[in-house]
């Protein structure tokens, strides 16, 4: 009885249930270990990439080595790429970048996708929102509406015409002020400035361009909203906006913020104002984007908070893009002095023709080869064309796109491309000079601004920087004024030009670097 006693109390609650505790206790992790992989298969993995081999480092299995991946891509990026485009030269591949996964795809495709794909299959906003973490960095508010795009494709591109003699004059106006005498200054420096201005003349006039608080905003936003994307993305997308209003940058660019709507407003207020009246202003009609945005806005765009957040965002397109193309064709020209006389030459005998208009921009020819050449080799991006696909696309040689995958086309390894460009790693500053000279059907081939499957540096489709026909415009502008007026070199004792800073994805011209400006008297 005594022992039964014993027995009874030895006997602890799960040794009486023990086979029915270790069949639940398994049972609830395998169930919880189901849930967790089918939750990372939803939810995280992304779509199946599975069919398309990877260049450079794998995220693995359960995206283990996603940060290794990463870091491979930041240090890496251009070897992973230009290797992957020579292995997989007639395919796609995937890599890790330093957001998402991208198929990097042939630009074989390019063709096919602008004749046969749906433009609501592949969506450019939602890659843009996904690079640049546009919740967080604010700019919803314009990736929500097409009005920055169209204003650009239509009224900016059709008045280009009338925006050549006012950016002639501000770009002469920016370089007698910074550049008086003979002075050695950093060309990263000079040209953002000057291109801020000579872009804000085009945004809104002397007003905008001759504004310094408006000008030191144009120049530093676009660096300042990439720099809050780079600190947020490495934690979970649920924790960025518990994060992002405690980061610093994120103040600077409320400031920016502020600081446009203070320059723009009363310029909208007023031209809102004037086209309500329906006063038609004829000859006097403002030739600027504030015009554009005015009447081409509708709806929840018409308010003057958006329109001023469109301004601010054009600054972000197209101030350092078109200040690092400009940058990189000066210190071309510094390495090979041989092209400035015969591109000076030939922008004197164009203006001395036909005065400051499209007619003397089409005619310099060599300076427009110079400036595709220098992109050629120094795009700002190793990548262009990043969409979502927000359908599935099935290819006709049977590759399929899947639904929440990120693309993307290899611009860099394609300039690179021996099949493509002869001596691809020779700088031949009338390559596309002479392209156009070689016969009448290729005469209008080849421009700076021409989009292709063989030259990607301003994306391609129907959706290509719709900003490209001005940046041309401003550049040629900005450099024939610094050709005519001074005589450029490196400093004493150089003669190649500097290395460009690479990171990840990313391609700038050395900011350190300094040029020696000779007034031509
Ligand atoms: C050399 C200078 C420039 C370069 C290299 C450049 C490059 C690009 C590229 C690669 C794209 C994406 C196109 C695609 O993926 O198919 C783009 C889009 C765009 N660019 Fe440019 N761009 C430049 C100058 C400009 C300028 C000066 C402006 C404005 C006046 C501008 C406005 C835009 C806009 C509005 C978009 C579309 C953005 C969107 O869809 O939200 N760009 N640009």
């Amino acid at each position: 009885m005594a022992a039964n006693a014993t027995m009874a109390a030895d006997l602890k609650l799960p040794d009486l249930f023990r086979g029915e505790y270790e069949t639940r206790l398994i049972s609830t992790v395998a169930i919880t270990l189901v849930v967790l992989i089918w939750g990372y298969v939803q939810f995280l993995a992304g779509p199946n990439l599975s069919k398309f081999p990877h260049a450079g480092k794998a995220p693995g299995w359960f995206g283990m080595g996603l940060a290794a991946a990463k870091r491979d891509f930041l240090a890496n990026g251009p070897k992973i790429l230009n290797e992957g485009y020579r292995k997989y030269k007639n395919g796609s591949f995937v890599i890790q970048t330093l957001n998402v996964p991208r198929i990097v795809l042939n630009a074989k495709y390019v063709e096919e996708i602008n004749r046969t794909v749906p433009e609501d299959h592949l969506s450019m906003a939602d890659g843009l929102r996904e690079r640049l973490l546009s919740s967080q960095t604010n700019l919803d508010v314009v990736f929500g509406s097409p009005l920055h795009i169209d204003v650009c494709k239509a009224p900016l591109t059709q008045n280009l015409h009338k925006l050549i003699a006012p950016i002639n004059e501000e770009a002469g106006y920016w370089l007698s002020q910074r550049i008086p005498g003979k002075m050695e200054v950093k060309a990263y420096d000079l040209i953002v400035r000057i291109i801020s201005a000579t872009a804000s003349r085009m945004l809104g006039g002397t007003t905008i361009s001759r504004n310094p608080e408006w000008l030191e905003t144009a120049a530093a936003y676009s660096m300042d909203v990439v720099s809050v994307a780079v600190k947020l993305r490495p934690y979970p997308a649920f924790m960025r906006p518990l994060i992002a209003p405690w980061l610093e940058g994120t103040k600077t660019l409320d400031r920016h913020l502020k600081t446009t709507k203070k320059c723009f407003s009363p310029i909208f207020k007023e031209r809102l104002a004037a086209i309500e009246s329906g006063v038609d202003l004829g000859q006097d009609k403002p030739v600027d984007m504030v015009q554009w945005m005015a009447e081409g806005a509708r709806g929840a765009d018409r308010d003057i908070e958006v329109l001023s957040h469109n301004m601010l965002f054009l600054a972000l397109a197209g101030v350092h893009t078109s200040s690092a193309t400009t940058i990189h064709a000066l210190f071309d020209l510094c390495a090979n002095p041989e092209y400035i006389g015969p591109i000076r030459e030939e922008i004197q005998s164009v203006t001395a023709e036909h005065g400051w208009t499209l007619s003397a921009i089409a005619g310099m020819k060599r300076l427009d080869s110079f400036m595709k050449e220098s992109q050629r080799l120094n795009q700002a991006v190793l990548m262009t064309f990043n969409r979502k696909v927000v359908k599935p696309v099935r290819l006709s040689d049977g590759t399929t796109l899947p639904k929440g995958a990120y693309i993307t086309l290899p611009s860099d390894s394609v300039a690179r491309d021996p099949d493509i460009y002869a001596d691809p790693d020779h700088f031949d500053g009338f390559r596309f000079y002479e392209k156009r000279m070689s016969s009448k059907t290729e005469a209008n081939r080849h421009q700076f601004a021409t989009v292709g499957p063989e030259s990607l540096a301003f994306g391609q489709g129907k959706q290509a920087c719709p900003g490209r026909f001005f940046a041309g415009v401003q550049i040629k502008a900005v450099i024939a004024n610094i050709l005519i007026n001074y005589n450029i070199a490196f400093p004493e004792g150089q003669t190649a030009r500097p290395k460009n800073i690479h990171k990840g994805g990313l391609v700038r011209p050395d900011p350190r670097q300094k040029l020696v400006f000779t007034p031509r008297s």
